[in-house]
Parts: structure tokens; C-alpha cells; sequence
């Protein structure tokens, strides 16, 4: 006997409203289908695992059909079926009722809105591209009556007798016109591929099983291998080089969560290596886009969380606000920590060996977080010219006594470049003081937070001063040069010269330094960088000419002679001495590099 009925809801038809706030989105309600069949299978495995059932489970798995010709899509279960009561009370009510708020909440909320697609709109999604659902099922609790169901998407709906042999049920969904590109079995495939990947039922397609029901992350690390753990990073990402390492998230209280993060091999263009990490719950894949659930910086990092306790169905900045949220983001970054920690204290070689791959990841770290930064001040390295690598603490202790200045600030010393800069390195390891490699696009960023927070030190970069000045002593040097001549040979270099850009000094320095040294001053090379990367409001610098330092070493017999020689040839000595300076930091080119080797062939010729 057929039952027709109504469903109690306020709105009309929700279904057209649901088509439209999900517009981007269709493709979910395969995820939500093939999820409730996997619900109602586990069910019955704990059924007759507790004794409740004690027929015969036969093999468990979900059947996903599609049939081009009758217009179809079936999903099928042996799970617990419903009996037609419950077919009254979980769909037409309690489902129903969720489609209704659903509605409620959303439908004055633009169509951007980016929680849509993150919804767990269950059963009634069903509709964004049916137009008409069967249910067709059997209960385990009800061996002699099964049930037939039929909805068109209206508020009326149909349910009948059946004749269905075995446990389960039965989803059609006859597909409507503007949906067809959902009967095409690749597309089928996609979905099912990108949602059901790790589902904890086999799932059967065209007669393949197609997820991994026991993915790694379910288990327990005693129970895994590192080749375990290296295999399912090349599930997960199949075109990528080996990881790293790896951290097995594995909590119950105050929340749940289990996963595994991969601290991948970074190339430098660290941004498009983002949204790899995915987020699931119980096995089914939510999003890639993690934002807002991992802290910023630890979406370098590649892998999978899974946690029934993030909330999927609510606004991006309720999300944030989530205390659960909160909590996770403090557990992860934690974890994140403790194993940086573990494996340089372990392991001192191996994490030395992977700096450069992990050093942008731990620098923006400290750099965003706190709580980090407090951890990883006692494992972050500093990397020499040499290639030695020390802790900051270890850093200090070596530098301290040669490189403190008068007025008992630490200096340290860094190059970005130690081949163009080789001129100026090799002056400060004359003085033997060390020089950082600090190369990195995020070091500038770097520099500035550890002069915010490690006391009483300055970075400053090695071509930023002559070297009597990046680290001033008393030491006062004695000049053999009177005022009167200083002031002579400082005219001489500015016309030789002629550059606004280039403000020239002259100072004693020792006779064995270069005669002439260019440096960039440290404050604006910093400003000019910091508007490169958009930070600071800084913009208007980044198109301000450099303007230069040429510090005229007095002490040197080059400038002594430039004073003693006849007038026409000052300028030709000084433009020379002040080419060289430019040579040996790579800046001269163009027509000045060919007037100076003309000069140069001129002055070997005249020897
Ligand atoms: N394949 C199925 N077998 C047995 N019962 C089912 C099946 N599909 C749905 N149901 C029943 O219908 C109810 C409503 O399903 P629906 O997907 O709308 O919501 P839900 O699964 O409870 O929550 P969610 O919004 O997370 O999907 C389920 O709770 C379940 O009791």
C-alpha cells in the first residue's frame, strides 16, 4: 500500500534555493551520500560486534553505480537499512529539518560565501542534481519488510512497500537535465577520488575498489615503519620528492585529532607549495584549504589532519574564534616544535643536513609565532661562510669578544652574497671576525626580528660600512693626510666621479685596505629591501636611486700620489682607483666599463 505525505516545513521548496547556494558546489553530494552508506555499514559492524546482530554480515562495501542510458546514479550499502518508520523519521523529518536551517542561515548570505562548499548538507544535496530520489531499503531489524521511498524535489513525498531480497540500502538518484555531466563515469571518478579516497568502507566503482580504507594516520606509530610513512606520502602526492620527516599527530583530549604532517623538501617558490595539506573528518576529505585551522606558517608543511571536532558548518570567522580551532592550532604548532627540538638534540648531523631545506619553514615560524619562537631560539642555526653551523647561543659565545664594539654592542656580520660580496668578506675574516650566510628570501625579515629580541646585537651587512666602521673600536687611526690635503683629494674624487648618488669621504683607514671602498648604508639598503616585499609602507623608497658611501682611504699611497701628480692626471688616477671599487662589487658596466679598460690599456702602456 503507498502512503503519500506531506513534509512539514516552513518553506515552500528549498530545494531550488539549496541549487543555488550550492551552485559551486554540486559535486559534494557524492561525498555526503557515499558518507552516509559508510555510516550505516560501520553501524552495523559495531551491531554484531556488540552481539546485537548476529546474522551474517556478508562482505561490507558500498556500490556506487552509474547508469548513462537510464539516466542514474545508484548508491548502494549492506549497512543497517532503515525501516519505513525510520525512513519517516530520519529523512522526511530529521533531514528535512537540516536542509530547512540550512536554508534559514544562509539565504541572505552572498553567493561567495565560502562555507557552502563545507557544509555537510547530507541526504537533501542529493537534490542539487537529482529530479527525483529513490530510497530503496531493507532494515537488518526487519527481515520481512522493505521500503520504497520516492521524493521529486517538492514538499510531498511517496513511500511503498518493496521487494528488496538483501540487508541495506538503495540511493537512486535519477539525474536531471542540467546535470548530466554527472553520468559520465571520469567524472564519477574525480569526485570519488578527491572525497572518498580514505573512507573506512571499501568503496566499489566499475568494479574497483577505490580508497585505501586503513590509511596510515588511523593507526598507531608502533605499528609503522618509515617506509609506512614514505609510501603514503607518495599516495598523497605521487609527483613529489621524498619528505624530509614526519610528525604523527595523535590526541583524544580536550579534543580529537589524528594526522600526519610531512615537512616536504621546499623549493624556494614556497608559495605555490600551499593547500597541501588535507583536512578530513572521520576519513571523509573536506578541504585542502586549511587556513585558519593550521597556523599560517605550518601550511608549508604537507600531509593530513583529521578531526570530527573542527566545525565544518560555520562561517570562516566563526572558525577562528573556535575555541576547539584554537586549541588544535596551539597542539599542532606544539608538536611542530617538540619534533624540531627532538631531532636536533637526537640527531644534530641529520638536522644540519636538512637546514636548508627547513630553515625558511622555522624561520617563518618564529617570525609569525610567539610560542615558537620561544622553542625554536634553541634549535634555529646560523650558517657561516664557512658552512659551520651554530646555535644563536653558541654564536654569541664565539663572537662576543672580538666582535663588540666600543659602545659593548655585538656586531654580528652577514653576507647575502659571499661571491659578489668577497672583497668585504675577506676584509672582515682579515680582522678575523666571522660572516654570516644569511641568502634566504625570508633572512631580511629574519635580521630584523633577532635585533628585536636578542639584547644588545646589531646585524649589519658586511658591504654596509668600511670595515673600520662596521664594528668601531677605540683604536683611532691616525691619518697621514692634513685637513687641508683630505679636503684637496675629496674634491678631486667628486669630480672624477661626478654622481650625486655617490657621497664621498675620505678617511684613514689602514694602508692595506683598498683606496677606495663603496658600501650601501645598512638603514637604507634595509628600507629598499623591505619595500620590495611589500612590508613596511616603504613603497616610495623602492624607487629612490641607491645612494652610496665612497670612503677615500687616506692612508693609502694610491691618494697620497692622486695629490702629488700633475693636474690633468688627479682625476684620470682617482676615477680609476674609484672603478676598481665599483669592479670588485660587480657594478661597473656599460660605457664606464669601457672607458676604464681604455684607461686601463692607456695606463699599462705608459709603464
Ligand atoms: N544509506 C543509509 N542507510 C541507513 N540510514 C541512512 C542512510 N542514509 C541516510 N540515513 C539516515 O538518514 C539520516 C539523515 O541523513 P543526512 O545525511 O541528511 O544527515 P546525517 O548523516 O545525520 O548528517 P550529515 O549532515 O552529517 O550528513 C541519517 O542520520 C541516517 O539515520
Amino acid at each position: 500500500m503507498e502512503e503519500r505525505g506531506n513534509i512539514s516545513i516552513h518553506t515552500e521548496n528549498i530545494f531550488p534555493i539549496i541549487k543555488k547556494f550550492l551552485y559551486s558546489d554540486h559535486e559534494i553530494f557524492l561525498r555526503e551520500l557515499v558518507s552516509n552508506a559508510v555510516d550505516a555499514t560501520q553501524k552495523m559492524k559495531r551491531l554484531s560486534a556488540i552481539g546485537e546482530y548476529k546474522g551474517d554480515l556478508g562482505e561490507l562495501k558500498v556500490v556506487v553505480k552509474v547508469d548513462k542510458d537510464a539516466k542514474t546514479i545508484v548508491i548502494s550499502d549492506n549497512g543497517i537499512g532503515m525501516t519505513a518508520e525510520e525512513i519517516k523519521k530520519y529523512i522526511n523529518q530529521i533531514a528535512f529539518s537540516g536542509a530547512t536551517e540550512f536554508v534559514e542561515r544562509y539565504k541572505d548570505a552572498g553567493e561567495q560565501n565560502q562555507i557552502i562548499g563545507q557544509f555537510g548538507l547530507g541526504f537533501y544535496s542529493a537534490f542539487m542534481v537529482a529530479d527525483r530520489v529513490e530510497i530503496i531499503t531493507k532494515s537488518y531489524k526487519d527481515e520481512t519488510e522493505s521500503a520504497h521511498w520516492t521524493c521529486d524535489g517538492s514538499t510531498e513525498f511517496a513511500i511503498a512497500p518493496a521487494h528488496k531480497e538483501d540487508r541495506g540500502t538503495k540511493v537512486i538518484l535519477n539525474v536531471a537535465s542540467d546535470s548530466e555531466e554527472f553520468l559520465e563515469p571520469a567524472r564519477i571518478r574525480t569526485i570519488l577520488d578527491k572525497y572518498c579516497k580514505f573512507l573506512p568502507v571499501p568503496v566499489e566503482f566499475e568494479g574497483e575498489i577505490i580508497n585505501n580504507p586503513n590509511p596510515i594516520w588511523t593507526k598507531q606509530p608502533s605499528e609503522l615503519t618509515d617506509e609506512d610513512y614514505k609510501n603514503f606520502y607518495k599516495e598523497l602526492y605521487p609527483f613529489s620528492e621524498a619528505p624530509l620527516f614526519w610528525i604523527h599527530l595523535n590526541v583524544d583530549y580536550p579534543f580529537n585529532l589524528t594526522g600526519i604532517l610531512y615537512f616536504p623538501k621546499l623549493k624556494n617558490d614556497f608559495e605555490i607549495q600551499r593547500n597541501k595539506i588535507q583536512l578530513y573528518s572521520k576519513q571523509v576529505f573536506i578541504t585542502d584549504e586549511v587556513k585558519d585551522v593550521v597556523p599560517e606558517f605550518l601550511m608549508l608543511l604537507h600531509g593530513v589532519i583529521d578531526s570530527p571536532d573542527i566545525p565544518l558548518n560555520v562561517s570562516r570567522s566563526f572558525l577562528q574564534a573556535d575555541s576547539n580551532v584554537k586549541k588544535i592550532n596551539t597542539y599542532i604548532t606544539k608538536k611542530v616544535a617538540d619534533k624540531l627540538s627532538d631531532i636536533f638534540k637526537k640527531d644534530r648531523e641529520t638536522f644540519e643536513k636538512n637546514w636548508d631545506d627547513i630553515n625558511v619553514f622555522i624561520k617563518y615560524g618564529m617570525l609569525s609565532d610567539d610560542k615558537f619562537y620561544e622553542k625554536a631560539k634553541d634549535f634555529v642555526l646560523l650558517q657561516n661562510t664557512e658552512g659551520k653551523y651554530h646555535t644563536l647561543e653558541e654564536y654569541k659565545a664565539l663572537t662576543q669578544a672580538n666582535q663588540t664594539d666600543k659602545n659593548g654592542q655585538l656586531v654580528l656580520l652577514y653576507t647575502t652574497d659571499a661571491d659578489k660580496q668577497h672583497a668585504f668578506v675577506e676584509a672582515a675574516q682579515n680582522r678575523s671576525y666571522d660572516v654570516l650566510q644569511l641568502d634566504s628570501i625570508i633572512d631580511s625579515h629574519f635580521i630584523g626580528m633577532l635585533e628585536q629580541k636578542l639584547e644588545k646585537t646589531s646585524l649589519k651587512r658586511v658591504d654596509s660600512e668600511t670595515i673600520g666602521k662596521l664594528i668601531e673600536k677605540d683604536e683611532a687611526k691616525d691619518s697621514v693626510l692634513n685637513d687641508t690635503e683630505k679636503e684637496d683629494l675629496k674634491k678631486i674624487y667628486e669630480t672624477a666621479i661626478n654622481n650625486q648618488n655617490m657621497q664621498v669621504e675620505v678617511a684613514p683607514m689602514a694602508p692595506d685596505d683598498a683606496p677606495v671602498i663603496i658600501t650601501l648604508p645598512e638603514f637604507m639598503r634595509r628600507m629598499k629591501d623591505m619595500s620590495k616585499t611589500g612590508g613596511g609602507g616603504m613603497m616610495f623608497m623602492g624607487n629612490m636611486p641607491d645612494t652610496y658611501n665612497v670612503t677615500v682611504n687616506a692612508n693609502h699611497s694610491i691618494n697620497q700620489r692622486i695629490l702629488k701628480a700633475k693636474d690633468d692626471n688627479k682625476e684620470r688616477i682617482a676615477r680609476q682607483a674609484f672603478d676598481l671599487a665599483l669592479l670588485s662589487q660587480n657594478m661597473l658596466s656599460g660605457s664606464a666599463l669601457t672607458a676604464f679598460v681604455k684607461r686601463s690599456v692607456d695606463l699599462i702602456d705608459k709603464e
